[in-house]
């Protein structure tokens, strides 16, 4: 198992409210856990994977951006963690999310993108949302995501709840949210 640092605690103010934070760096990779204080036994949580796209510049192609601000939103209000998961892409990282982006702008689909570039449809792994789970002794949790694969992946934490996280589709993302259903089996 790879080393891991971890960052102290800090206070992190939001638009939504007030939150802590700590870092946990797994090699050349970088994720946080935002989370609320106190900490409820069972926490909503919500593992975001990292679009910089979406998340930090406004881009319209997916949902990724408005489900950050509206999980955070939800766990302020319930009290819970989000873990932002430095995957880039599902975890092709952001230079080939860029060419798999310029292959959707000739037609492909997110899924057949990634196939041309020599990837799986997602490349995620999730062993290092577990190690933070364990860190925090998170063993039930409500889970935010329409996701059911990674649902499946989290191993050795019990999700008692599904929560939705479902935005309104838009002119540029509505085919990659098709893709999403009907290609991924997410529950949208
Ligand atoms: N390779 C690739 N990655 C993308 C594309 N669009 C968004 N992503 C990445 O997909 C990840 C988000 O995954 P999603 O499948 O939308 O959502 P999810 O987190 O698995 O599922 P939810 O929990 O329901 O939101 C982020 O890492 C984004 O950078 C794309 O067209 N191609
Ligand atoms: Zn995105």
């Amino acid at each position: 198992m790879k080393k891991i640092d971890i960052s102290q605690i800090a206070t992190l103010p939001t638009r939504h409210g007030t939150f802590k934070i700590q870092a946990f760096r797994e090699g050349d990779k970088e994720h946080l856990a935002l989370f609320t204080d106190p900490l409820p036994s069972i926490p909503l949580v919500r593992v975001h994977s990292e679009c910089l796209t979406g998340d930090a510049l406004g881009s319209l192609k997916c949902d990724c951006g408005e489900q950050l601000q509206a999980a955070l939103k939800q766990i302020a209000e319930e009290g819970g963690m989000l873990i932002y998961h430095r995957q880039e892409g599902r975890n092709i990282g952001l230079l080939n999310k860029v060419n798999a982006y310029a292959l959707q702008d000739q037609g492909l689909d997110t899924v057949a993108a990634n196939h041309q570039l020599g990837f799986a449809a997602d490349e995620r792994t999730y062993e290092i949302v577990e190690t933070i789970l364990e860190h925090f002794r998170i063993r039930q949790m409500r889970l935010l995501t329409n996701n059911p694969r990674k649902i499946e992946s989290l191993k050795g934490v019990e999700i008692l709840e599904r929560v939705p996280l479902i935005i309104e589709p838009n002119p540029y993302n509505e085919k990659y949210l098709r893709t999403k259903k009907e290609q991924m089996g997410h529950l949208l």
